[in-house]
């Protein structure tokens, strides 16, 4: 495989510390459970990170209690916690159990006059006290000379040789404020890896957008290991994304990690869902548009060989995601003529022409084009019904109030068997779906991949639109929308139709 990087790199193994638990949790506003912490914990176990910063004991009684919970799951990355370089924190550390005590503090003037207040002889002194405590009681000690970045080249390293003397297994170099260059950033590590002997990790946070590439260069210049949140997330801007620095590092560098990268999009999506931040579509590797592509040429391109207009080097399987065709104003014909064959229809040329069409004239009209629309067009376009309709709904019914469980219930023909099903949820259109999703039971298994309400005219009775996207067991999408001035009528229609879609799609793809 080629790899796009310089060759020294090619097949050195890197390691990666991984800090969502900590420097993520410090993102203002969110604040993890007791077990989405665990349930990180593992996942991030199973990708194969080499060490988990699982808290900040010191913090709160919560926080002491959860670290020493993940550091007793017996897991296989090095548990590590955070600690400043006071005794109660370090003993705070090493109560819970931790494989490794990460302390830190100030080195540059600016924090060291304003916060902590200690000249610089005391910093080097607290620095190399706390070292030599960590290993005294057995554990593995990083070093963090905390805004490393904007502090005295000169005095940056007498830190980092004092505390290499007093025993420290490794030492960061964090960009605490973000504010290096790439370039600059390659001169520092390549500094300090000239005058220390044990290994160099970096923590580069993202104010100005650049903290894979600040990584990358810190690696380029001799750091072993980076620190990295799942989804970048972090103080501030945030940290360098996992998902980002591991996948240059393997593809773009040809450098060797423990990742199993094919669990990071899974990884990302359990972040999301426990800190409620959702990446934008075109975030790189794990956004829902990573790899999916509308323009005609494009796919076009992609239909004939992936790699025409996708990096080739990093595939969607390759981090657990799908490629995937979007029909919309920008599309061509080869990715209609693609979509259609997927629900088994072969349109003449003048049908497929003219569906192309009219998808661009609702495209014009700025609406996206859903797969329930696709169906429509067509069955429109060849003059037949093509779909088959496996959900016949006949009546569905909502309560709610203040002081009731939102419960809905759904009677239907499915099959050719009439179902009444009732679920309950946080909402009336919660309580519906879950309803509607209870009939399915011998049918599929369907998990709602995306939802959006979007009013489509002003005041409290605008219409609504729903746009639904429904997964199956084997991840594949299905989307549909529907329109109502009742929102939750819009959302059940919206359902039914998509699953009525993908269980016919389902019936096809189980005969390819
Ligand atoms: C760059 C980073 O991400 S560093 C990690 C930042 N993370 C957090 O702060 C999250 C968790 N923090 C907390 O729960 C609290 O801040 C605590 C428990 C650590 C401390 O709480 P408090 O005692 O109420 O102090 P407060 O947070 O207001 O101020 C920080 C104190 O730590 C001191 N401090 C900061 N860094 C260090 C350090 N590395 N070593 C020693 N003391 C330090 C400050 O000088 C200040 O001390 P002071 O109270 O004697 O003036
Ligand atoms: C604790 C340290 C490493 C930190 O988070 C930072 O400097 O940004
Ligand atoms: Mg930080």
């Amino acid at each position: 495989m080629a790899f796009y990087s310089d060759e020294p790199l090619i097949g050195k193994h890197k390691t990666i510390f991984d800090t969502t638990l900590r420097d993520g949790e410090q993102t203002p506003g969110v604040s993890l459970t007791n077990e989405q912490k665990l349930k990180i914990a593992r996942q991030l176990d199973k990708l194969g990170v080499d060490v988990l910063e699982a808290g900040f004991p010191i913090s709160s009684e919560g926080e002491k209690q959860n670290v020493r919970a993940i550091a007793s799951e017996g897991l296989s990355l090095d548990v590590c916690g955070l600690a400043r370089v006071l005794q109660k924190d370090l003993d705070a550390c090493i109560d819970c159990g931790v494989d490794m005590v990460h302390t830190f503090v100030s080195t540059s003037d600016i924090q060291r006059i304003h916060t902590i207040k200690k000249t610089r002889e005391e910093v080097v002194s607290m620095a190399v006290n706390a070292v030599e405590y960590i290993k005294d009681h057995g554990a593995k000690c990083m070093f963090s000379a905390m805004d490393a970045t904007r502090t005295d080249l000169d005095y940056l390293i007498e830190v980092f040789k004092a505390v290499e003397g007093a025993g420290c297994d490794i030492i960061n170099v964090p960009d605490t404020v973000g504010v290096m260059s790439p370039s600059g950033m390659y001169r520092l590590i390549s500094q300090v890896h000239s005058n220390v002997n044990i290994p160099i990790d970096v923590h580069c946070h993202n104010d100005f957008g650049i903290a894979v590439a600040n990584s990358l260069m810190a690696v380029e210049a001799g750091a072993s290991q980076v620190q990295v949140t799942v989804n970048g997330i972090g103080e501030r801007a945030g940290n360098a994304n996992l998902a980002q620095v591991v996948m240059c590092l393997q593809s773009i560098y040809g450098v060797k990690t423990n990742i199993n990268t094919e669990y990071l999009l899974e990884t990302s999506k359990m972040v999301e869902n426990f800190t409620g931040i959702h990446m934008p579509p075109n975030t790189p590797i794990v956004g829902d548009n990573a790899f999916a592509h509308e323009s005609g040429i494009h796919t076009h391109g992609v239909l004939e060989k992936a790699d025409t207009f996708e990096p080739g080097i990093m595939t969607p399987e390759m981090v657990g995601h799908r490629r995937r065709i979007v029909l919309g104003k920008h599309a061509g014909k080869h990715a209609v003529k693609q979509s259609l064959s997927e629900i088994g229809i072969q349109p003449t040329e003048e049908q497929l022409d003219e569906i192309l069409s009219r998808i661009k004239t609702i495209a014009n009209r700025g609406k996206r084009i859903c797969d329930a629309d696709l169906h429509a067009v067509a069955s429109a376009v060849l003059g037949k019904n093509l779909g088959h309709e496996t959900i016949k709904l006949k009546e569905f019914s909502v309560m709610t109030s203040n002081l009731t469980t939102p419960t809905a219930v759904v009677r239907a023909i499915v099959g050719d068997q009439e179902v009444t099903a009732s679920n309950f949820g946080v909402g009336p259109i919660d309580a519906s779906l879950k309803a509607v999703g209870s009939m399915l039971n011998g049918y599929t298994r369907i998990k709602i991949r995306d939802f959006r309400i979007e009013a489509i005219t002003g005041g409290s009775d605008a219409l609504a639109e729903v746009t639904i996207g429904v997964e199956d067991e084997e991840g594949r999408v299905v989307t549909a929308h529907s329109a109502s001035a009742d929102i939750v009528t819009a959302s059940v229609d919206a359902l039914v139709t998509a699953i009525n879609l993908l269980l016919e799609k389902k019936k096809l793809w189980s005969m390819q």
